[in-house]
């Protein structure tokens, strides 16, 4: 093992995990076969497999791929004859599931007219089912689970009552659920009652968000006893990859051994004051890292002028809005003099991050938002002349209007959004190239430049570009080189993603009748035009 576990460096943490050896950026700290725990989102259960959560794809997403000309990606799942709720994409995926954990759940999930039940009261279910098919406690693992925080630590459960009212409730109310369908299971000694809640609670507080690389979507959330004994930081080391089912855990930083590893719970990216709202909400606790420790000082936090300065066109509206985000405004607190000056850009920010979402109130995303409130958003941050394009939520609002114009077919205008922030944005937020946000965004600009090319309705766009100066032919193989470079520090040539890349990779070497060396020097030349036409994309003219 290279990393254990034992007491943080941060002051009434808890436990945390150290590492062993020491370690460059991009190795690989350590890996996990799948979580202890994962579940699907309730989404995702029609369509992906409950196992090693494979998706499924829709008719639409099917069409879609044949339309642009993009890679097949999805699996076929059939549903467990017994519940019709849970899907799985074989049979060796539905016999693992079965004995370690679907038995516990088949009937109780099935009962007619029950419906989907979230993820943390299917988790919950389970758990208590293995416990009770192990009386002897052999499954230490399962032991575990309620060694952790918050359910091990009364101070850390009064926390959440005092200042996470509601959630107490509806977490204490899932949780009894849980119970209650398990059948209020007698247990011994031990209180049945008590170790759901237990189980509920540290389930819900600690999980890892469970992404597909592929299609950047959510699927579901994972714990598991190893990954979850690593702190959060706003700042940190470690870089936790999901390979459907695996967890592979690389270094962001140089790591000495002894070092404590840190990965992050939330967006780092964001400023200092929703980073905390979003741990306070989601992860119910207040973070105390050593970057937090030191306020909102750092890049994320900045904007281009001081607060007094905001044009006064927009001293009105941004009155306006302090009135409408009144009660939210806190969470979205910019540090500036005077008062009047601080409500105003604060709640500049909080209409903007009520736009592009945040986990607040379990809201990831906001899928609602259409061009129009999405383009608003931008204008008030960009126009009112504080927001540069780095400064969140401005990328968050670029990666949604360039999703939104994906689905509605209008590649060009999502190419050049996705040229704008993959230039611009990404490599300031991320500095490094194998970090997980920018080799998905790296895929999805090599399909969406592909589609550019290959497409008969964007063939005057792509002759117009090569007139210009910029091939994108070369610009398709640009981004295809750049994903191939960062696949092995970051997901990894054996997983999922990293097999639908090499297959796509190895196709479009083989149909290039030019050594590799030859396209890199063509890229090389064709990129800083392209860095050019990006940097200059006016978002808003779009
Ligand atoms: C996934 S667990 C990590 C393991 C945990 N330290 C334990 O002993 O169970 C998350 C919990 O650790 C604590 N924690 C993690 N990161 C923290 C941070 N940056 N600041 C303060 N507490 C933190 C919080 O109590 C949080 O609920």
């Amino acid at each position: 093992m290279n990393v254990e576990i034992r007491k943080s460096d941060i002051e009434e943490a808890g436990r945390g995990l150290f590492s062993v050896k020491n370690f460059k950026p991009g190795d690989v700290v350590h890996t996990i076969a799948r979580p202890a725990v994962a579940e699907l989102d309730e989404a995702r259960l029609q369509d992906s497999c409950a196992w090693c959560f494979h998706k499924g794809s829709s008719e639409f997403e099917r069409e879609q791929a044949a339309r642009l000309g993009l890679p097949e990606v999805h699996v076929d799942t059939k549903a467990c004859t017994g519940c019709r709720k849970v899907r799985y994409c074989s049979k060796t995926c539905q016999s693992k599931a079965w004995k370690r954990e679907h038995k516990h759940e088949c009937k109780i999930i099935s009962v007619p007219g029950r419906p989907d039940l979230p993820h943390g009261v299917r988790a919950a279910i389970k758990l208590l089912g293995r416990l009770k098919a192990d009386p002897e406690g052999k499954d230490e693992a399962l032991l575990d689970i309620l060694q952790f925080k918050p359910a091990v630590d009364s101070k850390a459960l009064e926390w959440i009552q005092l200042h996470q009212e509601k959630k107490w409730e509806d977490f204490n109310m899932l949780a009894f659920g849980a119970w209650k369908y398990c059948g209020e299971p007698d247990l011994g000694k031990i209180d049945s009652q008590s170790v759901t809640k237990a189980f509920f609670f540290n389930i819900i507080c600690n999980t890892i968000a469970l992404t597909s690389a592929l299609d950047d979507i959510s699927l579901g959330i994972g714990f598991d006893n190893i990954v979850c004994s690593a702190n959060h930081s706003c700042d940190p080391n470690l870089i936790v990859f999901f390979n459907q089912p695996q967890l592979l855990l690389r270094a962001l930083k140089p790591i000495k051994k002894g070092d404590e590893l840190f990965i992050k719970y939330v967006d780092t990216s964001n400023p200092f004051s929703v980073r905390q709202a979003e741990l306070n909400d989601q992860y119910l606790f207040s973070c105390r890292c050593p970057k937090c420790r030191k306020g909102a000082t750092h890049a994320e936090d900045k904007l281009l002028k001081p607060a007094d300065q905001l044009k006064p066109e927009f001293i009105t509206l941004a009155d306006n809005l302090v009135k409408r985000h009144e009660k939210q405004l806190h969470k979205f607190f910019v540090p500036a003099t005077p008062a009047e000056a601080q409500r105003r850009v604060s709640a500049i920010q909080a209409e903007a991050f009520a736009v592009s979402g945040t986990t607040f109130d379990y809201q990831k995303g906001n899928d609602a938002a259409s061009e129009d409130e999405i383009k608003d958003a931008l204008k008030l941050c960009l126009n009112s002349g504080m927001w540069s394009y780095t400064r969140q939520p401005v990328p968050h609002l670029l990666r949604q209007l360039l999703v939104r114009y994906l689905s509605a077919g209008e590649v060009y205008r999502a190419w050049r959004i996705g040229a704008k922030k993959h230039f611009e944005c990404s490599p300031a937020l991320f500095p490094q190239p194998f970090y997980s946000d920018r080799v998905i965004d790296c895929w999805m600009m090599a399909n969406v430049t592909k589609a550019l090319c290959g497409n008969p309705s964007t063939r005057e766009i792509y002759e117009e570009t090569r007139k210009g100066g910029l091939d994108l032919q070369i610009v398709f193989l640009g981004f295809m080189l750049e994903l191939h470079d960062n696949i092995d520090k970051s997901y990894g040539w054996e997983s999922p993603f990293g097999k639908v890349v090499a297959e796509a990779y190895q196709q479009v070497m083989a149909s290039v009748p030019m050594p590799v060396e030859k396209i890199r020097e063509a890229v090389a030349e064709t990129w800083p035009k392209l860095e050019a036409v990006a940097k200059n994309v006016d978002v808003l003219m779009l």
